[in-house]
């Protein structure tokens, strides 16, 4: 065939681009095809929330298909979120009617990344039509079971495969966590391993797949060879998500400690003089507006000498002042709830205990964790299970064999005699408070430069964890 082929995505449009048609057109650009798109739907959403979704006239709909088979020669089209099954089934008749051979890959999309339903009463029974016309179906783990009947998501793969091909992906499956399944009808499943466990929930990572496995097999690949690259493509997507970087090399998180307001931001100042980068502003006991009054100082603080800063526990304060993250603990508002009101650019941590808790916050978006506590401290009262270093030294390698890869600092009376072994299990950092509190009035600010920066070195020279 000459030059590049064609390829049609109809789907809805996203204002943030991350999702939807621009997606789609980015990705299959990307792949060295040419990209048409129909639109189904004029959606109102950011990475984080859709609040509306307006669907387009059916006949609109037919008429953008129709003027776009006409003049271009389509070989596969991708099929991302439509308005009901009428309308699905008027798409795909009218799809074959046009080029009998075409390649339909239908991403079934039941439920928004932001939690918006699109559909909740489709089951696969409901399909058979449609199916039948369909080369591949690429449904993730809730909406196969969304899509099953009574649960039996065993029956619902038989009744898909019995028509065409399904590709599972398996980014909210609890049990093999990223294993994606291809299915073919008279063939043994063929499994895709995950390289990383990473953020599966990001914004666009279903449309970006389905319109890369499109894109692959117009390109002439075989049906299991597409939905390798296009695993690949899509990890290297996720991968690449913003804010995913915005650790890389920061190893060190001062926890502010002091009687009062004034003794925090002395102690912040003091971390930031001598060279900390990362400062966590832990005011407990104090009404929130003395809070929000000390962050504003903080700030500009944290500003004035290039370190981040990060509040603990008040996620609106975080965003009132500019700050760059939040700290959230197990009472604290969930990981979700605080993106939605921050949206992407914050940092958000999270505190964990165990390696399930690492497990189940790692898909929640977050962006470190801070692990905890490494021995008994006075600085937090109810503390949870003391890890040691055997603790630290398991959970770690828990995560790499779950291929989670999450930066994670320790914390909890964590002294400067630890760091060197700390640092051994695969740590990002630590995050200190006593440690680096009270020090120093400006004749010994040499000296906790020299600390701060021996703790940053001990974790930059981990090859590992620098690569993240
Ligand atoms: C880096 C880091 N890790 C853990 C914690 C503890 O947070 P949380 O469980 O919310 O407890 P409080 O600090 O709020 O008492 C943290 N603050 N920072
Ligand atoms: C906030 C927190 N969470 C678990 S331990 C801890 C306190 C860390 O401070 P220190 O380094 O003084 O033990
Ligand atoms: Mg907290």
């Amino acid at each position: 065939m000459m030059g590049n082929p064609y390829i049609l995505t109809i789907a809805g449009h996203d204002p943030c681009g991350g999702a939807g048609i621009t997606a789609d057109l980015k990705t299959m650009e990307d792949l060295g095809v040419h990209g048409l798109s129909a639109c189904t739907a004029l959606t109102v959403q950011s990475d984080t929330v859709l609040k509306k979704c307006e669907w387009t006239d059916a006949g609109l709909i037919v008429e953008q298909i129709e003027i776009l088979m006409e003049s271009y020669p389509v070989q596969a089209v991708k099929i991302g979120i439509i308005e009901d099954l009428e309308v699905l089934n008027t798409i795909v008749h009218l799809l074959k009617a046009k080029d009998p051979g075409i390649r339909i890959i239908w991403d079934p999309v039941l439920r928004s990344g932001s939690g918006y339903d699109f559909h909740n009463r489709i089951k696969v029974r409901d399909l058979h039509g449609i199916l039948e016309h369909c080369d591949l179906v690429t449904p993730n783990y809730n909406e196969i079971r969304a899509l099953s009947e009574n649960g039996n998501t065993e029956k619902a793969i038989r009744e898909i495969t019995s028509r065409c091909h399904l590709f599972l992906k398996g980014g909210h499956r609890n049990d093999r966590k990223g294993m994606d399944i291809l299915y073919r009808k008279g063939m043994p499943p063929v499994e895709f391993s995950p390289k990383d466990i990473l953020n599966t929930d990001r914004h666009g990572s279903g449309c970006v797949l389905s319109s890369a496995i499109a894109a692959y097999l117009a390109l002439g690949n075989s049906l299991e060879d597409s939905c390798e690259q296009a695993k690949e493509y899509t990890y290297r997507f996720l991968n690449n998500a913003p804010g995913r970087d915005r650790l890389k090399g920061i190893t060190l998180q001062y926890i502010s400690q002091g009687t009062t307001i004034d003794e925090h931001l002395k102690n912040i100042r003091n971390i930031c003089v001598a060279g900390g980068d990362w400062i966590q502003l832990r005011i407990k006991d104090h009404p929130e507006k003395e809070v929000f009054e000390a962050a504003r100082e903080a700030v500009k603080l944290c500003r004035a000498y290039g370190a981040k800063l990060i509040i603990d526990d008040h996620v609106s304060v975080a965003k009132a002042v500019g700050a760059d993250g939040v700290h959230l603990g197990k009472n604290d508002l969930p990981a979700g709830e605080a993106r939605k009101i921050l949206g992407p650019g914050f940092i958000i941590g999270a505190t964990a205990n165990t390696t399930e808790d690492i497990e189940h916050l790692a898909g929640t978006g977050i962006d470190y964790i801070g692990l905890g506590p490494y021995r008994f401290t006075h600085t937090k009262k109810n503390l949870s299970p003391v890890l040691g270093l055997a603790g630290y030294s398991r959970i770690m390698e828990q995560l790499r064999q779950k291929k989670i890869y999450i930066p994670v600092v320790a914390i909890g009376g964590i002294g400067l005699k630890d760091m060197g072994p700390l640092s051994e299990t695969g740590l990002q950092g630590v995050a200190v408070s006593s440690l680096l509190s009270d020090a120093k009035e400006p004749s010994t600010h040499s000296g906790l430069r020299e600390t701060i920066a021996r703790i940053q070195q001990y974790f930059n020279q981990t090859p590992e964890v620098a690569s993240r």
